[in-house]
């Protein structure tokens, strides 16, 4: 079963069920009409963007989440491609009843430009020179890539995204899309990342460069349709394999295990030491042998030209303005969820600990939590339970202000009756409350109260105030407001501020309206 937006038929079936796999899925792409100008000043003529789509958007296309993928990802973050026996990168968390779940969101995932899964980067064909680029493609940012996929978000109708998540560069492009859009971002997920990239990522990065540039057969980036440089991009993809993993997983995984075929036999080994070259038995460790499949492995799935434009990307990445991060996240909108992972010694628990207290002091609603884990940085690919449990909650979360009108009518207390009762009639609202000159909450009256003074001839407002309002704070979860109208069985609540000034009010209706788009 094919399943994308255009043609999705998953019903609500698996609802209460543990979270299940999405079928076959299948990539898709989109073309930019004209030229893509990019950070450098640079520009590309057309590019394409590979993307894949899981889940129905809804009505109002306000259920749309983006994933952005790390360093080597793809567009395919979850379900099977036809043939297949693995699933997508981010299977464990998207999918029906997953975090991500499909049947309430609309999940988007596409290939960062820059990259060789499907959108345009350096092995892509230069349109003005029938060429591939190579390294005649323009050096890209982080920026660039959240530009790109600004293109797709809008092409498919989409003016604001409730959530964009993902791990390492993916939270990268998380944090950027929020500097870059802040309009456009309603929730946004960054899981072991950073705001700005440290001189030891940036040393890694550089040392996988060097061992691609320094292949002769990588030969100045020339090398489509003859060899790779299959020596250094594997090279490249070890150094970096082992940031992925940490101390206690390399331990848990291979110990001192060694190869069956030399064990700890010191004199076959050494027996082998009389030929010119160091001999192959010499990678005799089980953890060498694991270096040497997953370089291999990469070389087969990654084009040595993007590794190097999408680490420099990654290196050059730091939003903080002048130095100041505080200053770099000014202006941001949407709430955050920053997830770090403690064994993750790439990207430690203190630069997500940094972006949230720059966020926090922007006075920007963001949340830290941590991943306890083993696995290290690689953990957000892995720890099912965990994500699944941050990310769900997270998105489920709806406060107070999401869904509170900042429109609202009000009275004084030196109004008249017969005023009071007519600007419920003229703007059809039930609930007036009633403010000091200062717009602090001193009561509320209703429609009802209005009745019943009627029937009871009452002429002065004064004396059907309501003086012990129940009321909200923006910054509470939806549900304190639905039970304090469930339990004094009131159909709107004032929402105040720290100073008791009213700022909005929540009705019972707009509560239905959010529990139908959802449900
Ligand atoms: C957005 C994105 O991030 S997308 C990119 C993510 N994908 C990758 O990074 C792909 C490569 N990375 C990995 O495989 C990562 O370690 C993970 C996190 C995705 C998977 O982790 P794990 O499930 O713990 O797998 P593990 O690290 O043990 O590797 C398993 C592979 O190594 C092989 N392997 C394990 N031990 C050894 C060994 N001693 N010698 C040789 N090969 C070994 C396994 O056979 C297996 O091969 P397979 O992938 O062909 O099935
Ligand atoms: N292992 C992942 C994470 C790197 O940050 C990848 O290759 O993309």
């Amino acid at each position: 079963m094919e399943f994308s937006a255009q043609n999705s038929s998953f019903k609500s079936h698996f609802s209460g069920k543990k979270g299940q796999n999405l079928g076959i899925v299948r990539s898709m792409n989109y073309e930019t009409p004209g030229i893509f100008r990019l950070e450098s000043g640079k520009t590309l003529s057309r590019i394409r963007i590979e993307y894949e789509m899981y889940g129905k958007m809804n009505a109002d296309k306000s259920n749309v989440i983006l994933i952005c993928h790390a360093l080597t990802g793809d567009a395919h973050a979850a379900g099977f491609h036809a043939g297949d026996k693995k699933p997508g990168w981010w299977n464990i968390v998207i999918g029906p009843n997953k975090a991500f779940d499909t049947e309430k969101y609309c999940i988007i995932c596409s290939n960062v430009i820059g990259g060789c899964k499907g959108s345009t980067g350096p092995s892509s064909i230069n349109p003005e020179t029938g060429k591939p680029y190579g390294v005649s493609f323009p050096i890209i940012t982080i920026a660039d890539m959240v530009n790109a996929q600004k293109k797709l978000i809008e092409h498919l109708g989409v003016k604001q995204l409730f959530a964009v998540a993902g791990g390492s560069m993916g939270g990268m492009q998380v944090l950027q899309w929020t500097v870059s859009y802040p309009e456009m971002v309603k929730k946004a997920i960054a899981i072991a990342t950073t705001a700005s990239t440290t001189p030891q990522q940036i040393a890694f990065g550089a040392i996988g460069r060097k061992a691609i540039t320094d292949d002769p057969k990588w030969n100045g980036g020339n090398y489509y349709g003859k060899e790779i440089p299959a020596q250094g991009l594997a090279l490249a993809r070890m150094i970096g394999h082992i940031t992925y993993l940490s101390d206690a997983s390399m331990q848990k995984k291979f110990g001192r295990a060694q190869l069956a075929e030399t064990g700890q036999d010191l004199s076959k080994i050494s027996s082998e030491t009389s030929s010119e070259t160091f001999p192959d038995s010499f990678s005799n460790f089980q953890v060498e042998s694991y270096l040497n499949y997953q370089g291999d492995t990469f070389t087969k799935r990654f084009d040595a030209n993007s590794y190097l434009y999408i680490t420099k990307a990654v290196d050059f990445f730091d939003l903080s303005n002048n130095g100041s991060l505080i200053e770099g996240f000014s202006g941001v909108k949407a709430k955050y969820l920053v997830i770090a992972i403690t064994s993750d010694w790439l990207y430690p628990p203190y630069q997500s600990q940094e972006i949230v207290s720059a966020l926090t002091a922007n006075g920007v609603d963001a949340r830290y939590e941590e991943i306890r884990s083993q696995y290290g940085h690689d953990a957000f690919l892995l720890e099912e339970g965990q994500l699944n449990y941050l990310i769900r909650s997270f998105l489920s979360q709806v406060l107070v202000s999401d869904i509170m009108s900042p429109n609202f009518y009000s009275i004084s207390r030196d109004e008249t009756l017969e005023n009071a009762s007519m600007l419920m009639v003229k703007k059809k609202v039930n609930h007036l409350p009633v403010v000091s000159e200062d717009g602090k909450l001193e009561g509320i009256v209703t429609s009802w109260d209005i009745t019943k003074a009627v029937a009871c001839k009452i002429t002065e407002l004064d004396e059907i105030i309501t003086r012990d309002v129940k009321c909200v704070y923006a910054g509470e979860k939806i549900e304190v407001a639905s039970s304090i109208m469930e339990d004094y069985s009131i159909s709107a609540l004032p929402v105040i501020d720290s100073e008791n000034r009213v700022i909005g009010m929540v009705t019972s209706e707009s509560i239905s309206a959010l529990i139908g788009r959802f449900s």
